[in-house]
């Protein structure tokens, strides 16, 4: 690609690549200069033609010396636009998920019903990278564009088919996900979260929309979960737009979703598609993990799936990290299981995940992170008093807050709670409370590997801290 293909100019330079940091740039770049949630890129402009930039994709009224100003009135998206033509060729299926909840699950349960099927398949989202072979972090859930289609393009490269992404509000509300073909998109759910950002419900909704609105490909497929109070208006959101839809869940037309019975290890689903009713067994535990599997089916069928094939690989789906993950069984016999739960909602689906298991008391363990919407502390607080036996509030990545105040926030809710701080305590704590027909639930921190202080990320596991404190 050269500067006049991009910017309509005589220029011939080649374009070597593209960055959105100043720092990152080098010589023959295009830098993308956007008004941050920290700082205003669009000062770094000086910096990033010092460093070799050859043109500038920024709003008309910012002045760019020394390089081409490529103008845009939405930067964001005319780089992802013209960054993605650069990078490409891309994976030849490329399908997308959003929702408050159950975005990694679902990305990471497709990526093994496509491998299972016998594709090339990856997927991408807040667990990292993954392939069959690797998973490389990559630090949030949708990391920056540049990155994005980077990942997107080495995956192409590496002989990868078939990529699952997990399509984050912040990611689509700053592009960060933009730039390639989405074939299919799916909906889980929506619920209370990212307040802190996007300030409102609706516009935390407005942004999870633009996944069906304007990404997904004209001729894609939209995959919706019909069981969530928002179900029916993004069925009307594709609709209106003209692009295909199935549906999954107990009102679903793609999949529908029949009687559900717990079994010892997992669950029975009645499920019909095409007119044929089926039981499926899944070996995972609890609702969610039964939608989440149904909306990736949908997905796979989106992406051209026989139905017969799917169905084997459903029943044959591994547990997704640091999801409903049972960590350790106690000395006492307690089976303690780790959850990525970090909103109301997601509490409220872990701990009736768990509820037809427990024969004893459930004793939830949770906290809430900091520099995170403070709002839902308070009902997080209520759902696992009202839900567990025992609630005990501690610390889930205070960040630069007051980890006392973010607790008191939540006790305020819950004031029946026990209150220990410290995350190794509380869960040693739980632990030893647990007797033989309890269930300990360690909620929030699900895969993740340390508990972020300040700027310090000090290393903790709650599977490792529940082992060690089990035996
Ligand atoms: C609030 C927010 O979403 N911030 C993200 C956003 O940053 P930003 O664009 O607002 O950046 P900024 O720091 O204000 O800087 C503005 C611009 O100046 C540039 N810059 C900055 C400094 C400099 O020296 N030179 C320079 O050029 C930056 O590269 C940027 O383009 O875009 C960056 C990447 O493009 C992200 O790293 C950053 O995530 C921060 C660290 C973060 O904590 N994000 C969380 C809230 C997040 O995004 N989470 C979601 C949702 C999780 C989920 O529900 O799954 C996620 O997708 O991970
Ligand atoms: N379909 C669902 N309905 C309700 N709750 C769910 C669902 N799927 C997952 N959860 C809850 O949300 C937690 C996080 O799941 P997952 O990591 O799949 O979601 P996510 O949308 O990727 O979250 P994040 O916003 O952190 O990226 C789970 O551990 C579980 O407690
Ligand atoms: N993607 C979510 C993860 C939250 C995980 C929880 N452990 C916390 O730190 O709040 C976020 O960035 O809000
Ligand atoms: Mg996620």
């Amino acid at each position: 690609m050269r500067l006049c293909d991009l910017a309509r100019r005589a220029s011939d330079i080649k374009i070597t690549g593209f960055a959105i940091d100043h720092r990152k740039v080098v010589q023959g770049n295009i830098f993308g200069a956007f008004p941050g949630a920290k700082v205003n890129g669009e000062d770094f402009i000086e910096g990033a033609v010092a460093a070799g930039a050859i043109g500038v994709i920024a709003r008309p009224s910012v002045k760019v010396d020394g390089a081409e100003h490529i103008e845009a009135e939405d930067p964001r998206a005319y780089f992802a636009h013209v960054a993605g033509r650069f990078y490409a060729p891309y994976p030849d299926t490329i399908v997308a998920v959003t929702g408050t909840n159950g975005k990694t699950s679902t990305v990471e349960m497709t990526r093994q019903l496509w491998r299972m099927m016998g594709a090339r398949a990856a997927s991408i989202g807040t667990l990292g990278v993954t392939t069959s072979e690797d998973q490389v972090k990559t630090g949030l859930t949708s990391p920056d564009i540049v990155t994005f289609l980077n990942n997107m393009a080495g995956l192409k490269r590496m002989g990868i088919s078939h990529v699952a992404f997990e399509a984050s509000s912040h990611g689509l509300d700053q592009h960060r996900t933009s730039g390639v073909p989405v074939h299919a998109a799916a909906f889980t759910n929506f619920s209370r979260d990212h307040l802190d950002y996007h300030e409102t419900m609706e516009a935390y909704f407005e942004a999870k929309m633009k996944l069906f609105d304007e990404r997904l490909d004209p001729k894609g497929t939209a995959v919706v979960w019909t069981d969530d109070d928002k179900s029916d208006e993004v069925i009307a959101r594709v609709k209106a737009r003209g692009v295909k839809l199935m549906t999954v869940g107990s009102r679903g037309e793609t999949i529908r979703l029949g009687e559900r019975r717990a079994t010892p290890l997992g669950q029975a689903l009645s499920i019909t598609h095409d007119g044929e009713t089926q039981l499926l067994k899944l070996p995972l535990i609890g609702e969610y993990q039964a939608a989440n599997v149904l909306v990736a089916a949908g997905l796979a069928l989106a992406s051209g799936a026989s139905w017969g094939k799917l169905f084997q690989a459903m029943g044959r789906i591994s547990p997704v990290r640091g999801r409903l993950e049972r960590a350790v069984i106690s000395a006492r016999g307690a089976p303690v299981y780790v959850d990525y739960a970090h909103t109301p909602d997601a509490l409220e689906a872990a701990i009736a995940a768990l509820r037809p298991h427990v024969e004893g008391r459930l004793i939830t363990v949770f906290g809430a992170g900091g520099d995170r919407d403070a709002g839902k502390r308070g009902p997080m607080g209520e759902v696992a008093a009202e839900y567990s036996d025992i609630a005990i509030v501690t610390d889930d990545n205070p960040r630069s807050e007051d980890p006392a105040k973010i607790r008191k926030a939540i006790l305020k809710a819950a004031p029946e709670a026990i209150e220990i701080g410290d995350r190794r305590e509380a869960i040693r704590e739980a632990i030893r409370m647990a007797g033989a027909g309890d269930i300990v639930l360690l909620a929030g921190k699900g895969h993740e590997q340390g508990q972020i202080v300040g700027d310090h990320v000090l290393p903790f596991d709650d599977v490792e801290v529940a082992r060690e404190s089990a035996a």
